[in-house]
């Protein structure tokens, strides 16, 4: 982890407290003191720990402040075997101690009844039963896989921009059959949703709604998992085509950015049409870079007249989420690091900055057809996937929706 990240030490833990349906009743931890009669981490599973997601969860657990590894899942394939000869481990750093040994568990909820939390890294084709059925055991599982992202109980957190959706918990536990006090699911967006969600959050927060956007993303292999793409396939080549991922950043955009309404009967729902109308349209395309998905973006602002590039840059740069008022400790300092040089952000250059969990933004301009067009960089294994899981427990720890 960066040394830029904010830290608590496990004797700073926050103490649990009554989900608040509105962000602004939330105590932050430093007028909470010490979580009572706690002076452990939280135990917490990795599911899918295998895989390009699951490695990277690792690599982020296995030094975090409030959380331990207690247990992995992965297929039939790995489970029985020691983490370490079960893994095609291609982190930069060596397997953490930790885990190195720890025998990997078939994913079913009683080989993981001491964790609280769960993180999944799961392929979609097998996270659908699984999550559910770990929520069912009542486990807080925060999820990478798009098989949730759509319920209509299940908040998708961007952690920098809708950490307010987590107000849905209570409603998908008691329309749970039975009802649940514990398990809930949460998702993360889509890695390409998250990296350009921010800045839009960040521009609508200073200058009021956009309208419409064109987004153009050059996506990394990383992001087909492991071992993904065949290198025939990549090598020497671009495609413009990436199953899916167009419609799930025009939805998940409108889902983020949208607000919770409740009616007459206290019945919360995402609303994704109260908001100003807003149409995204997406162009997907996979490149030959490892990791890093970079996405060239082009925004209509409801506003006339629009702001100014300069200003745009200012409010970019400002933008100070929640979540580092809060003190999540994966929190990065920096949310967006607006970049001046002509040619950045890079992918080679940028995507390790705050150890991945920041935004890099860069080429403000003004755009001739739209108002405003710039870059975007976003890691997509740290801040598209697990810093983006992790910040979210962090969140529900502070909330109180985990119950420690
Ligand atoms: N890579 C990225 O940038 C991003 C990925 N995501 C999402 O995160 C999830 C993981 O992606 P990624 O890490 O890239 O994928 P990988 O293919 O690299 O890893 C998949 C993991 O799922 C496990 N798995 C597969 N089938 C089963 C099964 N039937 N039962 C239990 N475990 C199973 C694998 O275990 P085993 O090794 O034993 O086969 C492995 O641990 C996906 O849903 C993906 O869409 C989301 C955002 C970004
Ligand atoms: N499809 C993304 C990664 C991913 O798995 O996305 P999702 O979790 O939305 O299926 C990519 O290829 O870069």
């Amino acid at each position: 982890m960066s040394s830029t990240s904010n830290r608590f030490s496990p004797s700073k833990l926050p103490y649990p407290r009554p989900m608040a349906s509105d962000p602004s009743q939330s105590q932050s931890p430093t007028d909470t003191g010490v979580l009572a009669g706690h002076d452990s981490k939280i135990n917490v599973g990795v599911l899918g720990a295998t895989g390009t997601v699951g490695q990277r969860f690792i690599v982020l657990l296995s030094a975090h402040p409030w959380f331990k590894i207690h247990a992995l899942g992965a297929s039939s394939r790995s489970a029985g075997k020691p983490y370490c000869r079960a893994v095609t481990w291609k982190q930069p750093s060596p397997i953490p101690n930790a885990v190195k040994e720890l025998v990997v568990q078939e994913c079913k909820a009683e080989n993981f009844a001491e964790c609280k939390i769960v993180f999944s890294g799961l392929d979609a084709d097998a996270a659908g039963e699984i999550e559910a059925a770990f929520r069912s055991a009542e486990l807080a599982v925060f999820s990478n896989a798009k098989n949730y992202r759509r319920d209509p109980h299940v908040p998708l957190i961007v952690p920098f921009v809708n950490p307010s959706h987590l107000s849905i918990i209570p409603q998908q536990q008691s329309l749970h059959s039975p009802p649940l006090k514990k398990g809930f699911i949460v998702t993360n967006a889509n890695c390409s949703t998250t990296g350009y969600v921010i800045p839009l959050s960040a521009l609508e927060k200073a200058f009021g709604p956009i309208e419409a956007l064109i987004v153009t993303t050059m996506q990394a292999i990383s992001g087909a998992g492991y071992p993904g793409i065949p290198s025939l396939d990549i090598l020497d080549n671009v495609v413009p085509y990436i199953g899916g991922e167009e419609e799930k950043i025009e939805w998940e955009t409108l889902k983020i950015l949208g607000g919770i309404a409740e009616n007459d009967e206290g019945l919360k729902s995402f609303d994704m049409h109260a908001r100003h109308p807003l149409r995204v349209s997406a162009s997907c395309n996979r490149v030959p870079v490892i990791d890093g998905h970079t996405e060239c973006v082009s925004v209509r602002f409801a506003k006339r007249p629009p702001p100014s590039p300069q200003q745009v840059r200012e409010a970019l740069a400002a933008y100070s989420p929640e979540v580092q008022a809060l003190g999540c400790p994966s929190a990065p300092r920096h949310t967006i690091t607006v970049h001046e040089e002509p040619d950045r952000p890079q992918p080679r250059l940028d995507r390790y900055y705050q150890d991945g969990a920041g935004v890099n933004v860069g080429r403000v301009r003004q755009c001739q057809v739209l108002d405003i067009k710039f870059v975007v960089l976003a890691n997509n294994v740290s801040i598209g996937a697990a810093t983006s899981s992790i910040i979210n427990a962090e969140l529900a720890v502070i909330r109180g929706a985990v119950q420690t």
